[in-house]
């Protein structure tokens, strides 16, 4: 079975959805080839104007790396070149030539915030939870996520948001400013009401104006910085206390 699924809507935009309900949308490798797949078909449309990206059901929005999967990598390498191929595509992501949407329907955990952050707006349903709790599993974030962070929140929220680890309410995470929008409605429609006005204008405006952000992130080195922060993070994975708190998900499940 097909582990994501990539949509053209009529509207103009594309829908990346991971169809991994019963694993609560975690991000195996295939998952990490169907993303890169949907955001090079956008960057490559004349007629599509955004990326939306979401997960199958109301449970969850990702649940970050999949534990069952990559439980196996134990060395520091090993684990270096999981989360590096996660980077560049998450990197590419917040690159994108066209603006992004992270339909965030359900819980986001680890990663899965992670994917979030490197959206440009982000939309939670009431009721849902969002937390970096990669701090309390003995990593930090793995994928550059935390440094996309920086990029994206003040510096006292981010801070906050990773230190603390813990999963945070939608409200308030909308006011620190991670969600652009909180609705109650059915996900699609409320994230095409918020793309109204934008999928009005032309691409090439839309295009112009993401350069100004993208020429920004290359500006201080973004990049850069999130392959510091995965080397630093694959040092970590390599210990007992992460391999520790793996062991007791995966039993626990
Ligand atoms: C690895 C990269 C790293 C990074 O760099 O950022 C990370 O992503 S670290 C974060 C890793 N993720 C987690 O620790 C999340 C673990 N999951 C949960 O805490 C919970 O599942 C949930 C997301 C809060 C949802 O809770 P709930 O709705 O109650 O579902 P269950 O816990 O019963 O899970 C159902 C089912 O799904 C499996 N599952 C959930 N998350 C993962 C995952 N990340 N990897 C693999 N499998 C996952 C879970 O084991 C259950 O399976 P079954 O028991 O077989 O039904």
């Amino acid at each position: 079975m097909l582990e994501f699924l990539i949509e053209k809507k009529d509207k103009g935009y594309i829908l990346f959805t991971i169809t991994r309900n019963e694993k609560r949308n975690a991000i195996n490798y295939e998952v990490m080839e169907g993303l890169q797949k949907a955001i090079n078909e956008t960057a490559g449309a004349p007629d599509v104007k955004a990326l939306v990206i979401t997960g199958e059901g109301e449970r969850a929005f990702c649940s970050g790396g999949d534990l069952s999967v990559f439980h196996s990598l134990s060395t520091k390498d090993e684990a270096y070149t999981m989360l590096s191929k996660m980077a560049d595509i998450l990197y590419s992501l917040t690159t994108l030539s066209k603006p992004t949407v992270a339909l965030v329907n359900g819980t986001a955990i680890g990663g899965g915030c992670e994917l979030a952050s490197a959206c440009d707006f982000r939309l939670g349903r009431q009721g849902i939870k969002a937390g970096f709790v990669q701090g309390k599993q003995a990593i930090t974030t793995g994928w550059g996520g935390g440094s996309i962070l920086a990029e994206k929140l003040p510096q006292h929220a981010a801070m906050k948001l990773l230190m603390e680890a813990e999963p945070q309410t939608v409200e308030y995470l909308f006011d620190l400013d991670f969600f652009h929008g909180i609705y109650e409605e059915e996900s699609l429609s409320a994230c095409e009401a918020f793309l109204d006005k934008t999928l009005a204008c032309d691409v090439n405006v839309l295009e112009s104006y993401k350069k100004i952000w993208i020429n920004k992130w290359a500006a201080v080195n973004l990049r850069e910085r999130m392959e510091e922060e995965v080397k630093k993070c694959a040092v970590l994975w390599e210990s007992d206390a992460h391999h520790q708190y793996v062991k007791t998900f995966l039993n626990k499940n």
